[in-house]
C-alpha cells in the first residue's frame, strides 16, 4: 500500500485530536495517513440543542457522503456519537482502546461537592442522561444547558453561568483539562453513554480489503470492541439517540463480559438499571438480553413516554 490513507474528520478540536490519534496508531504500524477536515451540519448549528436538530447522525452524514465518494477512506468519530445502526453501505471497522469511561466534574472553584444537599450547586451540561441522573440521585443540584466545545463551555462557567461542568472524562482529558477535574463520578450512578471513551473508525463496505485489514490491525482494540458490541446491541434495541437517557457499560471481569445498563425517566423519578453476564463471543446477544430485561422491568414504559414527549 503506497498511497496515504485519507482520514476524514470534523474540524472541532476534539474531533481533530481523535483523528491525529488514529493517524498515530496507523503510523506505529508503518501506515501513512493524511487528515481531511469536513464541515458537518452538527457543527454549523451550535446554538440549537442536538435533540432539536432532529435527524439522527447530524455529525456523520457529510462524512459518509465522502466515504462513498472515496474522497476519504475512513471517518473517525467519538464512538459515543455514532448511531447504533448504520446505513447498509457502512460499517465500523475498529474501536480504539478505551479511555476511562467516567463522567467528571470540572470547575475553576474549590469545594465543589455534589454529595452535600445543603450546598447549592449549579452544573452545566447538555446531556439528558446526565440531567436525569442528577434529578434521580442529587435532586438538590440545579442544571443549566451549556453547549459548544469544551473551551466555550469553560468560558460560560467562568462567566458565572454555573459552578461546574458535568462532562465525559475522555473529552476533558483529550483537550488537556485534567487539572480542572474536581471529581470522578461513580460509574454505578453516572453509568456512561454507550461507547463513551472510545474512538470509532467507520468505513464504506467497498473499502479495499487489504487496506481495511491493515487499519484494523493498527487501530482496533479487541477488548474494547467486545465491550462496545455489547453496549451498542443494547442501544440498538432501545433505538436510543443522544436525546434519550439510556446508559450502558460493559466491562471484563476475568474472562466474563459484564454488561450493566438501563434507562431513566426524564424527571429522574424512575430509573431501571440491571446487569447481565456472559461470554465475549455472545456480546451482541448480551446486549439484546439486557434490553429485554430492562424493557420488562419498566424500561419500555419509560422509553415510550420519552418518545411521545
Ligand atoms: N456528547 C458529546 C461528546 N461526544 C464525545 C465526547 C467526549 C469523548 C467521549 O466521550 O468519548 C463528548 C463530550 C461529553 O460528553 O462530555
Amino acid at each position: 500500500m503506497s498511497r496515504k490513507v485519507k482520514i476524514g474528520t470534523r474540524g472541532s478540536k476534539l474531533a481533530l485530536w481523535q483523528a491525529y490519534h488514529v493517524q498515530d496508531l496507523l503510523k506505529l504500524s508503518g501506515v501513512d495517513a493524511e487528515i481531511i477536515v469536513i464541515d458537518t451540519k452538527g457543527d454549523q448549528v451550535l446554538d440549537v440543542s442536538i435533540s432539536k436538530i432532529g435527524s439522527k447522525g447530524v455529525f456523520t452524514q457529510e462524512l459518509e457522503d465522502q466515504l462513498l465518494d472515496g474522497r476519504i477512506d475512513i471517518a473517525v468519530h467519538s464512538a459515543k456519537d455514532m448511531q447504533s445502526t448504520l446505513a447498509e453501505e457502512f460499517e465500523i471497522i475498529a474501536f480504539t482502546s478505551r479511555e476511562k469511561e467516567n463522567d467528571v466534574l470540572l470547575s475553576a472553584k474549590t469545594g465543589i461537592d455534589i454529595h452535600d444537599p445543603e450546598k447549592p450547586l449549579t452544573l452545566g451540561t447538555s446531556s439528558t442522561r446526565r440531567v436525569a441522573t442528577l434529578k434521580h440521585f442529587y435532586p438538590h443540584v440545579k442544571t443549566i444547558d451549556v453547549r459548544g466545545n469544551l473551551q466555550t463551555r469553560i468560558q460560560k462557567m467562568e462567566e458565572g453561568h454555573c459552578d461546574a461542568l458535568l462532562l465525559a472524562y475522555a473529552g476533558v482529558h483529550r483537550m488537556g483539562y485534567d487539572s480542572m477535574i474536581t471529581e470522578e463520578l461513580d460509574l454505578a450512578e453516572f453509568t456512561p453513554a454507550v461507547g463513551q471513551g472510545s474512538v470509532a473508525i467507520e468505513a464504506a463496505k467497498s473499502l479495499d480489503s487489504a487496506l481495511r485489514r491493515q487499519i484494523i490491525q493498527a487501530c482496533n482494540h479487541p477488548e474494547t470492541e467486545y465491550r462496545l458490541k455489547a453496549e451498542r446491541a443494547y442501544l440498538r434495541v432501545l433505538e436510543g439517540g443522544c436525546s434519550i437517557p439510556v446508559f450502558a457499560l460493559a466491562t471484563f471481569e476475568k474472562e466474563e463480559l459484564i454488561l450493566r445498563g438501563g434507562i431513566i425517566s426524564l424527571d429522574g423519578q424512575r430509573r431501571v438499571s440491571l446487569e447481565v453476564a456472559g461470554e465475549r463471543r455472545g456480546a451482541e446477544k448480551l446486549g439484546q438480553k439486557l434490553a429485554a430485561l430492562v424493557f420488562a422491568a419498566g424500561g419500555k414504559e419509560i422509553l415510550d413516554e420519552i418518545k411521545k414527549s
